[in-house]
């Protein structure tokens, strides 16, 4: 795991934009599920400043890690916020955007999204196999759409699961844990002062931090990034870090 903590929000979108921009070149073809959340649209927006002709976009394939069970067109969307931030303001194919069909009915959508991983993306391990998960964290711990009082099913054995917001009751089509770590890297992008508490619970290992999804989060493969502000970092200690 190497932690990566940087002054603000802005430095993270720039240190995970060189990141992913290197990991792109590297690659012929890259495969990354993308993420929901206050994070992600910061880079975004980032991206698509920056990196708008640096990057070959036709050689990327974005997916999402969970997307909320509402239509395209609905502002609770992670697609339509990821149109809005990034892929409407950079030349990417449509067909190598694959999102997360929130309108359809949600049992079904988990099962259909399953088999298009196991279409689209390469089999290692048995399981597809994504090149990049990009995952938020939220205040309670929660990532991809897997929260503490859910977290069995992380250990599912399907690719998704439906899960419920505890809060709002709204209904997602979610990764589980066998999908996400059999990612070939994982990065974490984490900003803000209500998540220092969790950071510092998961870095530090403390007995609680086994109630959080995030915490489960061990890719085989060992490349695990936490791209962090001070903010979200100012509680980790440094002997643990
Ligand atoms: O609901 C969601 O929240 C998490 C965390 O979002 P944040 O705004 O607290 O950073 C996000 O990872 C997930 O994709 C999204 O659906």
């Amino acid at each position: 795991m190497e932690l990566k903590i940087y002054n603000s929000k802005e430095a993270v979108a720039q240190s995970f934009s060189e990141y992913l921009a290197q990991l792109v070149q590297a690659n012929k073809t890259t495969h990354i599920a993308l993420s929901g959340g206050s994070t992600p649209k910061v880079v975004f927006d980032y991206l698509s400043k920056n990196y708008r002709d640096k990057i070959d976009w036709s050689t990327v394939h974005f997916y999402w890690g969970d997307e909320r069970c509402v239509p395209p067109s609905d502002d609770e969307s992670n697609y339509k916020m990821t149109v809005e931030h990034l892929l409407s303001k950079i030349n990417i194919p449509n067909t190598n955007v694959h999102r997360v069909k929130g309108e359809d009915v949600p049992e079904d959508e988990a099962i259909v999204y399953g088999q298009l991983l196991e279409e689209k993306l390469p089999i290692n391990n048995t399981l597809p196999q994504f090149d990049l998960v990009i995952l938020g964290m939220g205040d309670d711990g929660h990532t991809a759409s897997i929260f503490p009082y859910n977290i069995h099913l992380w250990h599912s054995e399907n690719n998704c699961e439906v899960a419920i917001h505890p809060d709002s009751g709204q209904r997602r089509v979610t990764l589980t844990g066998q999908v996400i770590n059999n990612a070939k890297e994982v990065a974490f992008l984490v900003t803000g002062d209500s998540k220092s508490e969790k950071v510092r619970e998961i870095m530090n290992k403390e007995e609680t931090a086994s109630l959080y999804p995030a915490s489960l989060v061990a890719p085989t493969s060992g490349i695990l990034y936490w791209f962090l502000d001070t903010s979200a970092a100012k509680e980790i200690t440094l002997e643990q870090s």
